[in-house]
Order: C-alpha cells, then structure tokens, then sequence
C-alpha cells in the first residue's frame, strides 16, 4: 500500500490543486485515465473556442453589407486552422506535466474505489487521509453508429462537407454557429422550440430570432432514424405532427447534455452516495458521505462550467491546506454563450424571479444609447436586470449582443463587492464604450424600483 498526504482522481482542473499541494511539500497522487488538462483544455471550451475566432471574422466578412461593404471569402485555409487548433491541442498533456512537481506522482489509468480510503489503479493500492474525486462527465453517447459526441470533434480531423447538430444547448448552438462559419452546411435539429432553454425567456426568444437568420434550423424535429452508407448518413427527421422527411449529411453529432463519469470509480465499496441524476452528492464543504472524500467540478453535476471547477477547487485547497473554514457559497454563478449573436447571464431569470414570487423589478433595456453601440447596426442587444425591490440587490443579469461575455464582468465586480445596483448608476463611463450602454439599464432598473416604491 503507498500512502500519501492528498489522492485525486481525475487530472483535469485538478491537475493544478495536485501542482500546487505538492509545493507545500506532501506528498501527492494525481490519477488521470487519459490526458492531464481534462475536458476543458483537450476537447471542450479552449479548441472550441480557439475555433470561435475564425467565426468571428468569417461572419464579420459575411454580413459587411450592412455597413455598405460588399466583400467575399476567397479563401478559409482550413489545414492551417486545424493545424493550429491541434497543436494547442497536443501541447496541453505536456504543459500540465511540467506544472507538477516531485512530490506528485502521476499515475496513467482508470482510478476506484476499495473502501473509502483505499484507492486502486493499475492494480497498486494507494491511501491518504484526504481524496479529491474530481472525475468531470463525459457526453452522453448518440443512438446512431457512427455518430460523434463533442469529444470525437477534438483534435480535429476533416472537415465535412455538411453536418447535422442535435441539440438546443451550449455545445449544439455553439458548434453550430462555428460549423457554418466555416463554410459546412449546417443543420441543427431541434426536438422542441426553444433554443438555449435554460436562459431568460425573452433572451432565448432574441436569440432563436438571430441564430435562425444565419444557422438552418429545424424546430419540433427529431431523428427516427440515421444509416450511415460509407460516408453519408441517411437520415430519417419526423416532425411533431409524424410527418416524415428524408436527409442526408456527412457528419452526424448529437449535443444532448452530459452524464456523470461515476461508474468508473466502483462507490459501490463506500459510503459514497449519488444523487437521482448520479452525479456525487457533497455536503456545503464539497464533503461526500464519505469522511475525508471530497467532490470538486463537474463531477458534482452542479454548474458544468470550467470557472465553476476551477473555483471551487481552489476554495478546496484554502479549505483542506489553509485556514479557510467557511463553505463556499456561490450565490451568483455567471455563464456566457459564445454564439453569434453572444449572450451572458448570472443569477436568476425573470421567471425564475415570477415562480419565487420574490418582490424584485424587471427592467428591460437596448444599448442603442451607445453610439459604440449604434455603430455595429444590430437592433437586438440588450440587457435585463432583476432587481430586488427593497435592497437594490441584483438578483440577475441578462444580455444579448456582441461582447456580451465581457461587458457582463462590470456587472459581477459589482455583485460581489457590494450588490447594490445603484453603484453602476454612480459610476463613471467611458463614452461612448460599448460598456457605456449599462448606464441606461441601471438608470431605468433604479427609475421603476422608485416608481413603484412612490405608487
Ligand atoms: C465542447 C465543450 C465546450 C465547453 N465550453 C466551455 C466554456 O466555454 N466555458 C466553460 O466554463 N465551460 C465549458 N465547458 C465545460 C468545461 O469543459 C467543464 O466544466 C470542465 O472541464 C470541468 O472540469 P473538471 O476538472 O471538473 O472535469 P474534466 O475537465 O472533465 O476532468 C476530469 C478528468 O477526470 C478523468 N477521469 C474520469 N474518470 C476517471 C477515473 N475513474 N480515473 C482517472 N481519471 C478519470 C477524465 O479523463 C478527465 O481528464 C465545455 C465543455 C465542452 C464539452
Ligand atoms: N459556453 C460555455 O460555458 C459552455 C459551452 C459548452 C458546454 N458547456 C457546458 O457543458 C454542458 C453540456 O453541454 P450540452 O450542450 O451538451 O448540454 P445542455 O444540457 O446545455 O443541452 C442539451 C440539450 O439537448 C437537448 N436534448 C437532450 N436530449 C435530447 C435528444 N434525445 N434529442 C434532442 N435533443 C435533446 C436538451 O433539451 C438540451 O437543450 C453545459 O451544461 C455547460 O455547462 C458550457
């Protein structure tokens, strides 16, 4: 048996809580079955989103007409781009290797459970009096041979001709809009009517307004069947009403969500339980019901955000290796969607705000009052505060509109040093900044706090 001071399983976010308790001198087991780095860096947000600059700037050329510029793509080097994308890619097993230090070892294999302080990999036996699961998930798998998940995307191979994306959610939506970017004939399939469920109404309402212009999409539409012939796939879509359709397409890939990676880890030997969904069940210090083992991530199944994992796993070493005692609360858990159009949001929804039945205004605002704004020519962009009525608390924050992602952290710097939305009413903008635009909302969020107070 080897003992340790701290065993982790799972070398994703985590690798960095390995590197950094092995700076304190103990003694530390990283286990990872496949790549260090995890979903995030190898197959998820960092190549994804390396691919959303191209898009960008395809898209950009695209609609120039709206600014009277008539262009064309002569040329998209999709080799060079893959190549870039790969080599990010490859270089990260290595990058977080080097971050590590003697006092991690690192253990290449599938981690589990022998009681719940013994764990097992390639056959050794290894204990510490503090574990750290921190697994992540793995897509759920498509019904059809033949068909990817998000994880057959990366590291990219060739490039299909045409795809079709089932699928509402961020990985749909997001490899949709950078698929058709980059010239593949791109059909998302949608089994309901919404787009991006989970936000704000009127949100996902402008968003499936946008995205429609530019992504084919069906609504109301799923696939009854799917037969791939040596390089197509014949495709059976029904509609909501039977009706039937037939079509065909290189590359079939379902984005219907994520599931726990906890059968790999043998809990049935623990105390550790899972919750209905099985994902790990922790209490408000990450504990599982397993003293001394602790859950950190997407293996919690709680937020699926990599910013999410890497918070929370810092707050776990502040609390397993310093003096910070107090759980972690995260009260306000933002979130953005890299599309075109791009949205961000934290906190509640307006009807999230309706079911609570919480005492808190709604205030709708456009951006249009920017001229850094107005000079982009889109109609849509707005932002949508909630707002509680007695303590001017921001409950939540909705936009729509290029930039989104970035505009959104003035709003959180404010929300977590002192959530009072009149401080984004007193404070000083740059004119005309696109930023500038967040003036007018919490104006008009502080204006209908006041009006209804005085009526
Ligand atoms: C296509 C895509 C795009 C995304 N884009 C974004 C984004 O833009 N922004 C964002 O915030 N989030 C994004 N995410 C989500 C983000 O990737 C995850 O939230 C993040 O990776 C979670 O980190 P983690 O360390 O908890 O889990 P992971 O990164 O999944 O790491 C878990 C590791 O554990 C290993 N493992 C599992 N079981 C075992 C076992 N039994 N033994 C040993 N090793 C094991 C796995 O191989 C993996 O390396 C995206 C995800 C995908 C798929
Ligand atoms: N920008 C980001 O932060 C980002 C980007 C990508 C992924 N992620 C994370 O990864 C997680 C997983 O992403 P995802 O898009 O796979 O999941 P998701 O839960 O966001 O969306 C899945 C969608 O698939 C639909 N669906 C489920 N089963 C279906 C079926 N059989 N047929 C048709 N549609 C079906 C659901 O209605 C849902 O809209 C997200 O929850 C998110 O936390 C984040």
């Amino acid at each position: 048996m080897k003992i340790y001071d701290l065993i982790i399983i799972g070398g994703g976010r985590a690798s960095r809580l390995a590197a950094k308790v092995g700076r304190l001198g103990k003694r530390v087991a990283l286990i990872e079955k496949s790549k260090l780095g995890g979903t995030c860096a190898n197959r998820g947000c960092v190549p994804s989103k390396l691919l959303v600059g191209y898009a960008d700037v395809l898209r950009s050329i695209k609609e120039s007409q709206r600014h009277y510029v008539r262009s064309s793509i002569d040329n998209i080097d999709i080799k060079k781009i893959f190549k870039e994308n790969n080599e990010y890619i490859a270089s990260v097993d290595g990058e977080y290797k080097a971050m590590l230090n003697e006092n991690v070892e690192l253990f290449r294999g599938i981690g589990s459970f022998v009681s719940d302080s013994i764990v097992e990999v390639n056959g050794v036996k290894l204990t510490a009096p503090k574990i750290v699961i921190a697994t992540g998930t793995k897509p759920k798998k498509p019904p059809f041979k033949e068909a990817w998940s998000s994880d057959d995307i990366f590291p990219l191979n060739k490039i299909p001709s045409s795809i079709t994306i089932v699928g509402s959610g961020f990985i749909a939506c997001e490899l949709a809009n950078v698929f058709d970017a980059l010239g593949v004939k791109t059909k998302l399939l949608v089994r309901s009517e919404r787009l991006l469920s989970n936000e704000d109404e009127d949100i996902s309402k402008v968003f499936k307004q946008e995205f429609s212009k530019k992504i084919d999409i069906e609504f109301n539409t799923t696939i009854k069947d799917a037969i791939y012939n040596d390089s197509f796939f014949d495709i059976i879509l029904e509609d909501k009403a039977g009706k039937i359709k037939k079509h065909t397409s290189e590359a079939l890939l379902y984005a219907i969500g994520r599931e726990s990676n906890a059968k790999t880890l043998n809990l049935e030997n623990t105390h550790i339980a899972l919750d209905k969904r099985g994902f790990i069940k922790r209490d408000e210090f990450f504990q599982t019901d397993a003293k001394g083992v602790y859950v950190a991530g997407d293996a919690a199944g709680e937020h699926m955000l990599q910013h999410a994992a890497s918070f929370e796993i810092n707050h776990l070493y502040k609390y397993l290796f310093e003096d910070k005692k107090e759980p972690l609360k995260f009260k306000y858990m933002p979130h953005s969607v890299f599309t075109d159009p791009e949205i961000a949001s934290v906190g509640i929804s307006e009807q999230e705000a309706k079911e609570k039945d919480l005492d808190a205004v709604v205030s709708k605002t456009d951006w249009l009052t920017s001229a850094k704004a107005e000079s982009m020519k889109l109609k849509y962009p707005f932002t949508k505060f909630i707002v509680d009525k007695k303590t001017y608390e921001i409950l939540g924050c909705h936009m729509i509109g290029p930039q989104s992602s970035t505009m959104i952290h003035q709003v959180l710097t404010v929300m977590h040093i002192d959530n009072d939305i009149r401080h984004l009413k007193e404070m000083l903008y740059i004119h005309p900044a696109l930023s500038e635009s967040l003036l007018p909302a919490a104006i008009n969020a502080v204006k209908d706090i006041r009006k209804l107070s005085d009526s």
